[in-house]
Protein backbone atom coordinates (compact mmCIF):
# COMPACT_ATOMS: atom_id res chain seq x y z
CA UNK A 1 0.00 0.00 0.00
CA UNK A 2 1.34 3.26 -0.97
CA UNK A 3 0.28 6.92 -0.04
CA UNK A 4 -1.83 8.98 -3.36
CA UNK A 5 -1.75 11.93 -1.55
CA UNK A 6 -5.36 11.86 -1.03
CA UNK A 7 -7.81 10.37 1.37
CA UNK A 8 -6.84 6.42 0.20
CA UNK A 9 -3.78 4.47 0.40
CA UNK A 10 -3.20 2.39 -3.18
CA UNK A 11 -3.52 -1.03 -3.18
CA UNK A 12 -0.90 -1.69 -5.95
CA UNK A 13 -1.64 -5.12 -6.25
CA UNK A 14 -4.94 -4.32 -7.91
CA UNK A 15 -3.23 -3.93 -11.09
CA UNK A 16 -2.01 -7.42 -11.18
CA UNK A 17 -3.44 -8.77 -14.30
CA UNK A 18 -4.35 -12.47 -16.08
CA UNK A 19 -3.47 -12.48 -19.44
CA UNK A 20 -6.19 -13.49 -22.22
CA UNK A 21 -6.23 -15.54 -25.30
CA UNK A 22 -6.34 -12.39 -27.54
CA UNK A 23 -3.10 -10.89 -25.56
CA UNK A 24 -4.88 -7.98 -23.93
CA UNK A 25 -4.28 -8.09 -19.99
CA UNK A 26 -6.90 -8.12 -17.63
CA UNK A 27 -7.01 -7.29 -13.67
CA UNK A 28 -7.89 -10.10 -11.40
CA UNK A 29 -9.68 -8.12 -9.14
CA UNK A 30 -12.43 -5.34 -9.95
CA UNK A 31 -15.50 -3.72 -8.45
CA UNK A 32 -19.16 -4.47 -10.07
CA UNK A 33 -21.72 -2.31 -10.17
CA UNK A 34 -25.11 -4.29 -10.20
CA UNK A 35 -27.34 -1.72 -8.04
CA UNK A 36 -25.15 0.82 -7.26
CA UNK A 37 -27.41 3.81 -8.20
CA UNK A 38 -25.87 6.37 -11.14
CA UNK A 39 -25.26 9.16 -8.45
CA UNK A 40 -23.72 6.55 -5.93
CA UNK A 41 -21.83 5.16 -8.81
CA UNK A 42 -19.89 8.14 -9.30
CA UNK A 43 -18.96 8.21 -5.85
CA UNK A 44 -17.47 4.32 -5.92
CA UNK A 45 -15.85 5.01 -8.86
CA UNK A 46 -14.07 7.32 -8.21
CA UNK A 47 -13.23 5.91 -4.58
CA UNK A 48 -12.11 2.43 -6.33
CA UNK A 49 -10.04 4.09 -8.77
CA UNK A 50 -8.38 6.15 -6.09
CA UNK A 51 -8.06 3.19 -4.52
CA UNK A 52 -5.72 1.06 -6.86
CA UNK A 53 -8.80 -0.11 -8.97
CA UNK A 54 -8.13 -0.75 -12.43
CA UNK A 55 -10.97 -3.22 -13.26
CA UNK A 56 -14.66 -1.72 -13.52
CA UNK A 57 -17.71 -3.78 -14.05
CA UNK A 58 -20.79 -2.33 -15.55
CA UNK A 59 -23.70 -2.87 -17.97
CA UNK A 60 -26.16 -1.01 -19.85
CA UNK A 61 -28.92 -2.60 -17.86
CA UNK A 62 -27.59 -1.63 -14.75
CA UNK A 63 -28.80 2.00 -15.65
CA UNK A 64 -25.58 3.66 -14.11
CA UNK A 65 -22.88 4.10 -17.16
CA UNK A 66 -23.17 7.58 -17.11
CA UNK A 67 -23.01 7.39 -13.28
CA UNK A 68 -19.66 5.16 -14.02
CA UNK A 69 -17.79 7.35 -16.60
CA UNK A 70 -18.24 10.34 -14.08
CA UNK A 71 -16.37 8.11 -11.72
CA UNK A 72 -13.22 7.17 -14.40
CA UNK A 73 -13.26 10.68 -15.63
CA UNK A 74 -12.58 12.08 -11.55
CA UNK A 75 -11.04 9.39 -10.38
CA UNK A 76 -8.11 9.77 -13.36
CA UNK A 77 -8.54 13.15 -12.69
CA UNK A 78 -7.52 12.71 -8.89
CA UNK A 79 -4.73 10.14 -9.11
CA UNK A 80 -3.02 10.95 -12.71
CA UNK A 81 -3.34 7.81 -13.94
CA UNK A 82 -4.05 7.60 -17.55
CA UNK A 83 -7.65 5.98 -19.36
CA UNK A 84 -5.11 2.98 -20.55
CA UNK A 85 -3.88 2.40 -16.87
CA UNK A 86 -7.94 0.88 -16.46
CA UNK A 87 -10.12 -1.88 -17.74
CA UNK A 88 -13.87 -0.51 -18.33
CA UNK A 89 -16.24 -3.87 -18.89
CA UNK A 90 -19.83 -3.42 -20.30
CA UNK A 91 -22.67 -5.61 -21.91
CA UNK A 92 -24.93 -5.68 -24.98
CA UNK A 93 -28.17 -6.53 -23.15
CA UNK A 94 -31.04 -8.66 -25.04
CA UNK A 95 -33.04 -5.70 -26.16
CA UNK A 96 -30.09 -4.76 -27.93
CA UNK A 97 -29.15 -8.31 -29.30
CA UNK A 98 -28.85 -8.93 -33.34
CA UNK A 99 -26.83 -8.25 -35.83
CA UNK A 100 -27.35 -4.35 -36.32
CA UNK A 101 -28.55 -3.10 -33.42
CA UNK A 102 -25.20 -4.24 -31.29
CA UNK A 103 -23.62 -2.53 -33.67
CA UNK A 104 -25.72 0.63 -32.80
CA UNK A 105 -25.65 -0.05 -29.55
CA UNK A 106 -22.00 1.06 -29.33
CA UNK A 107 -22.23 4.92 -29.98
CA UNK A 108 -24.71 5.03 -26.94
CA UNK A 109 -22.63 3.09 -24.83
CA UNK A 110 -19.41 5.09 -25.36
CA UNK A 111 -21.41 8.21 -25.28
CA UNK A 112 -22.62 7.29 -21.76
CA UNK A 113 -19.73 6.55 -20.44
CA UNK A 114 -17.80 9.46 -22.08
CA UNK A 115 -15.13 6.80 -23.52
CA UNK A 116 -13.45 6.61 -26.90
CA UNK A 117 -13.31 2.39 -26.66
CA UNK A 118 -14.38 -0.11 -24.43
CA UNK A 119 -11.85 -2.30 -23.03
CA UNK A 120 -13.98 -5.59 -22.57
CA UNK A 121 -17.29 -5.82 -24.06
CA UNK A 122 -19.42 -8.87 -23.19
CA UNK A 123 -23.10 -10.63 -24.85
CA UNK A 124 -25.09 -9.86 -21.26
CA UNK A 125 -27.20 -13.30 -21.69
CA UNK A 126 -27.31 -15.41 -24.78
CA UNK A 127 -30.80 -14.58 -26.48
CA UNK A 128 -31.34 -17.95 -28.14
CA UNK A 129 -31.87 -17.04 -32.07
CA UNK A 130 -29.37 -13.70 -31.81
CA UNK A 131 -26.49 -14.60 -30.00
CA UNK A 132 -24.50 -15.93 -33.02
CA UNK A 133 -25.44 -12.42 -35.14
CA UNK A 134 -24.96 -10.20 -31.59
CA UNK A 135 -21.26 -12.12 -31.55
CA UNK A 136 -20.60 -11.36 -35.42
CA UNK A 137 -21.50 -7.55 -35.05
CA UNK A 138 -18.80 -7.65 -31.95
CA UNK A 139 -16.20 -9.40 -33.51
CA UNK A 140 -16.68 -6.08 -36.83
CA UNK A 141 -16.48 -3.81 -33.36
CA UNK A 142 -13.20 -5.67 -32.15
CA UNK A 143 -11.65 -5.63 -35.39
CA UNK A 144 -12.59 -1.38 -35.43
CA UNK A 145 -10.67 -0.96 -32.25
CA UNK A 146 -13.79 0.02 -30.24
CA UNK A 147 -13.39 -2.88 -27.96
CA UNK A 148 -9.86 -4.60 -27.14
CA UNK A 149 -11.53 -7.75 -26.38
CA UNK A 150 -14.48 -9.59 -26.37
CA UNK A 151 -16.45 -11.93 -24.45
CA UNK A 152 -19.78 -13.76 -23.17
CA UNK A 153 -21.85 -13.71 -19.62
CA UNK A 154 -24.00 -16.91 -18.83
CA UNK A 155 -23.52 -19.24 -21.38
CA UNK A 156 -23.86 -22.51 -20.38
CA UNK A 157 -21.68 -25.01 -22.54
CA UNK A 158 -23.96 -25.84 -25.05
CA UNK A 159 -24.16 -22.00 -25.97
CA UNK A 160 -20.90 -21.72 -25.63
CA UNK A 161 -19.64 -24.91 -28.10
CA UNK A 162 -22.24 -23.69 -30.65
CA UNK A 163 -21.02 -20.04 -30.55
CA UNK A 164 -17.06 -21.07 -30.87
CA UNK A 165 -18.42 -23.50 -33.79
CA UNK A 166 -19.53 -20.17 -35.60
CA UNK A 167 -16.92 -17.67 -34.51
CA UNK A 168 -13.99 -16.46 -35.94
CA UNK A 169 -12.55 -14.63 -32.74
CA UNK A 170 -13.10 -17.00 -29.63
CA UNK A 171 -14.34 -15.04 -26.72
CA UNK A 172 -11.73 -14.27 -24.06
CA UNK A 173 -14.33 -14.28 -21.24
CA UNK A 174 -17.10 -16.12 -19.82
CA UNK A 175 -18.73 -14.08 -17.17
CA UNK A 176 -21.14 -16.17 -15.06
CA UNK A 177 -22.24 -16.85 -11.50
CA UNK A 178 -19.32 -18.12 -9.44
CA UNK A 179 -19.03 -18.19 -5.21
CA UNK A 180 -18.60 -21.16 -2.89
CA UNK A 181 -22.54 -22.13 -3.30
CA UNK A 182 -22.02 -21.89 -7.42
CA UNK A 183 -19.21 -23.37 -9.06
CA UNK A 184 -20.24 -24.12 -12.47
CA UNK A 185 -18.00 -27.01 -12.80
CA UNK A 186 -18.80 -27.56 -16.21
CA UNK A 187 -18.56 -24.38 -17.56
CA UNK A 188 -14.95 -23.95 -15.98
CA UNK A 189 -13.86 -27.15 -16.99
CA UNK A 190 -15.11 -26.11 -20.74
CA UNK A 191 -13.61 -22.37 -20.36
CA UNK A 192 -10.38 -23.64 -19.07
CA UNK A 193 -10.03 -26.30 -22.13
CA UNK A 194 -11.25 -23.84 -25.12
CA UNK A 195 -8.74 -21.36 -23.26
CA UNK A 196 -11.91 -18.84 -21.86
CA UNK A 197 -10.90 -17.31 -18.68
CA UNK A 198 -14.11 -17.85 -16.26
CA UNK A 199 -14.83 -14.50 -14.64
CA UNK A 200 -17.08 -14.45 -11.28
CA UNK A 201 -20.27 -12.32 -11.43
CA UNK A 202 -22.05 -12.51 -7.48
CA UNK A 203 -18.74 -13.86 -5.79
CA UNK A 204 -20.47 -13.04 -2.78
CA UNK A 205 -23.34 -15.12 -3.72
CA UNK A 206 -24.90 -11.48 -3.45
CA UNK A 207 -24.09 -11.98 -0.01
CA UNK A 208 -25.39 -15.01 0.51
CA UNK A 209 -21.96 -17.18 1.03
CA UNK A 210 -20.76 -14.44 3.96
CA UNK A 211 -22.31 -16.14 6.80
CA UNK A 212 -21.26 -19.99 5.87
CA UNK A 213 -19.42 -21.62 8.65
CA UNK A 214 -16.58 -23.02 7.16
CA UNK A 215 -16.01 -19.80 5.44
CA UNK A 216 -16.24 -18.27 8.88
CA UNK A 217 -13.83 -20.24 10.48
CA UNK A 218 -11.68 -20.13 7.94
CA UNK A 219 -11.53 -16.08 7.76
CA UNK A 220 -11.30 -15.86 11.54
CA UNK A 221 -8.08 -18.37 11.53
CA UNK A 222 -6.34 -15.52 9.14
CA UNK A 223 -8.01 -12.50 10.92
CA UNK A 224 -9.99 -11.76 7.70
CA UNK A 225 -13.76 -11.51 6.72
CA UNK A 226 -15.72 -13.67 5.30
CA UNK A 227 -15.90 -12.19 1.96
CA UNK A 228 -11.75 -11.55 1.85
CA UNK A 229 -11.56 -15.08 2.21
CA UNK A 230 -14.09 -15.99 -0.67
CA UNK A 231 -12.67 -12.93 -2.80
CA UNK A 232 -9.11 -14.98 -2.21
CA UNK A 233 -10.18 -17.90 -3.04
CA UNK A 234 -11.40 -16.59 -6.23
CA UNK A 235 -8.02 -15.27 -6.55
CA UNK A 236 -6.30 -18.87 -6.24
CA UNK A 237 -8.80 -20.21 -8.38
CA UNK A 238 -7.24 -18.60 -11.18
CA UNK A 239 -10.78 -16.83 -11.40
CA UNK A 240 -11.21 -13.18 -12.23
CA UNK A 241 -13.73 -11.91 -9.92
CA UNK A 242 -15.78 -8.32 -9.14
CA UNK A 243 -17.11 -8.05 -5.78
CA UNK A 244 -20.06 -5.35 -5.95
CA UNK A 245 -20.06 -3.09 -2.19
CA UNK A 246 -21.85 0.99 -2.33
CA UNK A 247 -19.54 1.06 1.18
CA UNK A 248 -16.07 3.28 0.84
CA UNK A 249 -14.84 1.04 3.48
CA UNK A 250 -15.73 -1.98 2.28
CA UNK A 251 -14.37 -1.89 -1.31
CA UNK A 252 -11.23 -1.25 0.20
CA UNK A 253 -11.67 -4.46 2.60
CA UNK A 254 -12.60 -6.58 -0.32
CA UNK A 255 -8.86 -5.34 -2.36
CA UNK A 256 -6.95 -6.34 0.71
CA UNK A 257 -6.58 -9.84 0.01
CA UNK A 258 -3.17 -9.46 -1.21
CA UNK A 259 -1.34 -10.23 2.21
CA UNK A 260 -2.22 -14.16 2.78
CA UNK A 261 -2.88 -17.25 1.59
CA UNK A 262 -5.13 -20.09 1.50
CA UNK A 263 -3.73 -23.09 2.42
CA UNK A 264 -4.25 -26.25 -0.12
CA UNK A 265 -6.79 -27.96 2.51
CA UNK A 266 -8.45 -24.31 2.92
CA UNK A 267 -8.87 -24.19 -0.62
CA UNK A 268 -10.65 -27.75 -1.12
CA UNK A 269 -12.63 -26.99 2.10
CA UNK A 270 -14.57 -24.11 0.40
CA UNK A 271 -14.15 -26.37 -2.88
CA UNK A 272 -16.48 -29.04 -1.46
CA UNK A 273 -19.32 -26.23 -0.51
CA UNK A 274 -20.67 -26.26 -4.09
CA UNK A 275 -24.46 -26.60 -4.03
CA UNK A 276 -24.42 -25.75 -7.97
CA UNK A 277 -26.95 -23.23 -6.19
CA UNK A 278 -27.49 -20.85 -8.80
CA UNK A 279 -29.98 -17.42 -7.99
CA UNK A 280 -33.62 -17.81 -8.27
CA UNK A 281 -33.34 -15.99 -11.00
CA UNK A 282 -31.04 -17.63 -12.86
CA UNK A 283 -33.16 -20.86 -13.14
CA UNK A 284 -35.88 -18.85 -14.65
CA UNK A 285 -33.41 -18.45 -17.77
CA UNK A 286 -36.37 -18.10 -20.35
CA UNK A 287 -37.14 -14.61 -18.71
CA UNK A 288 -34.05 -13.59 -20.36
CA UNK A 289 -34.70 -14.73 -23.81
CA UNK A 290 -37.63 -12.53 -24.07
CA UNK A 291 -35.46 -9.87 -26.09
CA UNK A 292 -34.90 -7.42 -23.21
CA UNK A 293 -38.75 -8.01 -21.40
CA UNK A 294 -38.62 -7.80 -17.55
CA UNK A 295 -35.46 -5.17 -17.99
CA UNK A 296 -35.74 -3.29 -15.06
CA UNK A 297 -36.02 -0.09 -15.63
CA UNK A 298 -37.16 1.11 -12.10
CA UNK A 299 -33.41 1.14 -11.32
CA UNK A 300 -34.20 4.20 -9.24
CA UNK A 301 -35.56 1.75 -6.55
CA UNK A 302 -32.53 -0.57 -6.13
CA UNK A 303 -31.85 -1.06 -2.84
CA UNK A 304 -28.60 1.02 -2.41
CA UNK A 305 -27.00 1.66 0.14
CA UNK A 306 -25.61 5.15 0.52
CA UNK A 307 -21.56 5.67 0.26
CA UNK A 308 -19.99 6.38 2.98
CA UNK A 309 -17.12 8.97 3.08
CA UNK A 310 -16.29 9.46 6.25
CA UNK A 311 -12.84 8.01 6.55
N1 LIG B 1 -23.14 -10.86 -16.12
C1 LIG B 1 -24.18 -10.94 -15.32
O1 LIG B 1 -25.26 -11.42 -15.71
C2 LIG B 1 -24.09 -10.46 -13.93
C3 LIG B 1 -23.01 -9.67 -13.57
N2 LIG B 1 -22.88 -9.21 -12.28
C4 LIG B 1 -21.69 -8.40 -11.95
O2 LIG B 1 -21.03 -8.98 -10.80
C5 LIG B 1 -20.93 -7.98 -9.77
C6 LIG B 1 -20.94 -8.60 -8.38
O3 LIG B 1 -22.12 -9.36 -8.18
P1 LIG B 1 -23.31 -8.90 -7.20
O4 LIG B 1 -24.52 -9.62 -7.63
O5 LIG B 1 -23.35 -7.44 -7.16
O6 LIG B 1 -22.97 -9.51 -5.79
P2 LIG B 1 -21.71 -9.79 -4.86
O7 LIG B 1 -21.59 -11.25 -4.78
O8 LIG B 1 -20.54 -8.99 -5.23
O9 LIG B 1 -22.27 -9.29 -3.46
C7 LIG B 1 -22.66 -7.97 -3.25
C8 LIG B 1 -23.36 -7.89 -1.91
O10 LIG B 1 -22.44 -8.19 -0.87
C9 LIG B 1 -22.32 -7.06 0.00
N3 LIG B 1 -20.90 -6.92 0.34
C10 LIG B 1 -19.87 -6.62 -0.50
N4 LIG B 1 -18.70 -6.61 0.15
C11 LIG B 1 -18.96 -6.91 1.43
C12 LIG B 1 -18.16 -7.05 2.60
N5 LIG B 1 -16.85 -6.88 2.56
N6 LIG B 1 -18.79 -7.36 3.77
C13 LIG B 1 -20.13 -7.54 3.81
N7 LIG B 1 -20.94 -7.41 2.76
C14 LIG B 1 -20.36 -7.11 1.57
C15 LIG B 1 -22.85 -5.88 -0.77
O11 LIG B 1 -23.45 -4.92 0.09
P3 LIG B 1 -23.12 -3.33 0.02
O12 LIG B 1 -23.18 -2.89 -1.40
O13 LIG B 1 -24.22 -2.73 0.85
O14 LIG B 1 -21.77 -3.16 0.64
C16 LIG B 1 -23.92 -6.52 -1.66
O15 LIG B 1 -25.11 -6.67 -0.92
C17 LIG B 1 -22.14 -7.07 -10.07
O16 LIG B 1 -22.07 -5.85 -9.37
C18 LIG B 1 -22.05 -6.97 -11.57
O17 LIG B 1 -21.03 -6.07 -11.94
C19 LIG B 1 -23.81 -9.57 -11.31
C20 LIG B 1 -24.92 -10.31 -11.64
C21 LIG B 1 -25.15 -10.83 -12.98
O1 LIG C 1 -26.52 -8.00 -12.92
C1 LIG C 1 -26.59 -8.50 -14.04
O2 LIG C 1 -25.66 -8.40 -14.86
C2 LIG C 1 -27.80 -9.22 -14.43
O3 LIG C 1 -27.86 -9.80 -15.48
C3 LIG C 1 -28.93 -9.17 -13.48
O4 LIG C 1 -29.25 -7.84 -13.32
C4 LIG C 1 -30.15 -9.94 -13.97
O5 LIG C 1 -30.33 -9.77 -15.31
C5 LIG C 1 -31.37 -9.49 -13.26
O6 LIG C 1 -31.85 -8.42 -13.50
C6 LIG C 1 -31.91 -10.41 -12.26
O7 LIG C 1 -33.03 -9.89 -11.68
Amino acid sequence: MVPNGGKYMINENLATTEHLNNGVEMPKLGLGVWKTSNANAKESVSAAIQQGYRLIDTAKQYGNETGVGEGIREGLEKTGLNRKDLFVTTKVFNGDQGYQSTLDSIDGILERLQLTYIDLLLVHWPVDGKYIDTWKAMEKLYHAGKVRAIGISNFDVERMQDLLDHADVTPVINQMEFNPLQQQKDVLAFCQHAGIQLEAWSPLGGGDALNNPTIQEIADAHGKSTAQVIIRWDLQRGIITIPKSAHIERIEQNADVFDFELTDAEVEAINNLDEAKPSLWYEDFAWHNEDGHGFKDNVDTWDDSPVNFDK
